[in-house]
């Protein structure tokens, strides 16, 4: 599903975000990256969304080697993924229902289409009731969800959270964490990036720790490690 090998970024004033980092993450895993500030996850991330590329090393998405995708192939990759943010990112002058409708609207699904999916990922997040809101007009959690169901509302193989709780008191952060999990479980490879320990330690599901652009750990069922 997801594999890096031998990776090297190394950006422009000489820091090495990442240093030959070799990563394998099946389909259907859900995997948490956490490391200090500045190890590299961030990079890692934006390689994979191809906002970078790395100075060596291949990166394969979805069996495709996306080192080699030429520029006008570069939104078809994207699509693979669905993108989660610690701020959200919804648009403010949209409502719910029209946030996640226009992701669908720029791939050029059709309206038919789109009046099936929304209502779709709408309840699958539990805020059917909330389709005419504006963002504004929610909570932190709620405004989470909505842009969980906009990021798999296109059916991507692979779901990247940077830090999707980070934003949240712990309870909506679980509530979100359940969310994630129940997209998990419907078959979508999950990679999130967090510092939020507790939550790390009681999932235990499979940690990647990184340290100064390298691998220094990758445990099944892992914990957030005391190195941090
Ligand atoms: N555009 C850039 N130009 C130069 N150096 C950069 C750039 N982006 C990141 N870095 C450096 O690369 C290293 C890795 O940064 P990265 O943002 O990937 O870390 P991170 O693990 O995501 O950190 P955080 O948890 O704070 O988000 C850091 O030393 C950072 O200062």
């Amino acid at each position: 599903m997801i594999r890096l090998q031998n990776v090297v970024k190394e950006y422009k004033n000489g820091v090495k975000a990442l240093n030959d980092v070799n990563i394998h993450i099946e389909k259907g895993d859900f995997v948490f990256l956490v490391g200090s500030s500045g190890a590299g996850k961030s990079t890692l991330i934006k390689l994979l969304m191809k906002e970078i590329d790395p100075d060596k090393g291949k990166l394969y998405l979805a069996n495709k080697d996306i080192t080699k995708v030429t520029n006008r192939s570069i939104p078809e990759i994207r699509r693979l993924i669905g993108m989660v943010f610690q701020d959200f990112r919804l648009l403010q002058n949209k409502t719910v229902y029209e946030n996640i409708a226009f992701a669908m609207e720029i791939i050029g699904q059709s309206a038919k289409e789109i009046r099936r999916q929304v209502p779709k990922v709408l309840n699958l997040v539990g805020l059917s009731h909330k389709a005419d809101s504006f963002p504004n007009q929610l909570s932190g959690g709620e405004q989470q969800r909505v842009s969980i169901a906009r990021a798999i509302v296109n059916n991507p193989t692979v779901l990247i959270a940077d830090e999707p709780t980070g934003n949240l008191d712990p309870d909506t952060a679980w509530e979100i964490m359940n969310v994630l999990k129940d997209i998990n479980r419907r078959g979508t490879t999950v990679l999130m990036a967090t510092h939020a320990k507790d939550i790390v330690d009681v999932m235990q599901k499979r940690v990647i720790a990184l340290s100064e652009g390298k691998v220094t750990r990758d445990d099944r069922k892992g914990v957030y490690g005391y190195e941090f």
